[in-house]
């Protein structure tokens, strides 16, 4: 980040908003970027937990230190501990050199923690533990390292549920969350619509060295829609728009709305899904996942466009289901004799 980062009439940074609900967030960054707490950004998917983390780092004492973000959802379980402690090299097959983990990188800045809640249990047992101690071995190593990291961690799940649901463990919840900082989703702030959809255009314009703008009626149309989304969805649908148009972006809506608005999942497929009364909510999210990749032939990122969520989430949700699925197999086979244990001889 080259210039520093300035509260101005549009935002913080590169963090827009002229909404009342985001300037109570630019307040709320701006009280804990140079404090040592930890911050736990909660928010919907595509509403700028990112960007925030990313305000906070450079608005903190360890601006100059680096911002290292891994996202706890993306990264396979099995390599998650040599991404975070490191390794030596030989201590595992096809550790050839070792390497350094998140937590060595990022000593002296900021280790942003994404989608944190899907992080197994294990390494968040692990996790803390080098938050209390500040000190950590590499996978492999002898030597004891001390670490020096600010954490900010981010989720997009209700962090008490997932407390609840044994997804994130109290103990870590307490730790991280030290000082909670919930983004609002776009439809809870309309008024900032315009101002991210002009700026998103001018980025665009400026890359293409064209003029192009918006119609008022565009303008009324995004500023009125949902955006289940948010941010992305917007800058998403305006690129969309900025691609179909030559001079004017207009409201061709038809043409230029995510496939959730062209094509309704209902009108395609009347059965939709059934939710019996009492279901859990994420039991009915997980059927609702289901059969809309069902009805999208199992083309993940039409599923996710038809959700109005990020490829990532759906990404997220489906290891999640996956990991499920493995654990209650591993469960039955540990109750019927000769399935699940390894063969030695
Ligand atoms: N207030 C904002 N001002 C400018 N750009 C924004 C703002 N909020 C989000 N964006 C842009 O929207 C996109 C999504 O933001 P970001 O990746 O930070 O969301 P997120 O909440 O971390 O999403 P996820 O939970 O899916 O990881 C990015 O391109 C980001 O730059």
């Amino acid at each position: 980040m080259d210039a520093p980062i300035t509260l101005h009439e549009n935002g913080l940074g590169n963090l827009l908003g002229r909404s009342p609900a985001m300037h109570q967030v630019f307040g709320l960054i701006k009280r804990v970027a140079p404090t040592e707490a930890t911050v736990m950004i909660m928010g919907e998917s595509g509403v700028g937990k990112e960007l925030v983390a990313e305000c906070i780092h450079y608005l903190s004492n360890r601006a100059h230190g680096p911002l290292v973000a891994i996202n706890c959802g993306s990264i396979p379980a099995s390599l998650i501990e040599a991404e975070l402690f490191g390794y030596e090299k030989g201590s595992f097959t096809g550790a050839s050199r070792s390497h350094a983990g998140v937590f060595e990188r990022a000593t002296g800045g900021t280790l942003f923690l994404d989608e944190v809640t899907e992080m197994p249990l294990d390494m968040q047992t692990r996790l803390l533990r080098v938050l209390e101690t500040g000190r950590f071995y590499r996978v492999g190593g002898t030597q004891e390292i001390k670490t020096d990291i600010r954490v900010v961690a981010a989720t997009n799940r209700n962090v008490t549920e997932a407390v609840t649901n044994r997804q994130l463990r109290e103990d870590l919840m307490y730790r991280l969350a030290v000082f909670p900082l919930h983004i609002p989703p776009l439809r809870e702030r309309p008024g900032d619509v315009p101002l991210l959809a002009q700026h998103f255009l001018e980025v665009l314009n400026r890359t293409s060295d064209v003029t192009k703008r918006f119609s008022p009626s565009f303008l009324d149309a995004l500023t009125s829609r949902r955006w289940a989304g948010n941010v992305r969805e917007l800058k998403n649908t305006v690129e969309r728009s900025f691609i179909l148009a030559d001079e004017v972006l207009d409201v061709d809506l038809s043409i230029t709305m995510p496939a959730h608005t062209v094509e309704p999942v209902e009108a395609a497929r009347p059965a939709g899904v059934h939710v019996p009364l009492g279901s859990r909510l994420d039991e009915a999210e997980r059927s609702l996942i289901e059969v809309t990749l069902d009805y999208c032939e199992g083309d993940k990122r039409r599923a996710a466009a038809v959700l109005g969520c990020s490829l990532k989430t759906l990404y997220n949700k489906l290891n999640s289901y996956a990991r499920e699925r493995s654990e209650a197999s591993q469960n039955i086979g540990r109750h019927i004799p000769g399935v699940g244990v390894p063969i030695t001889s």
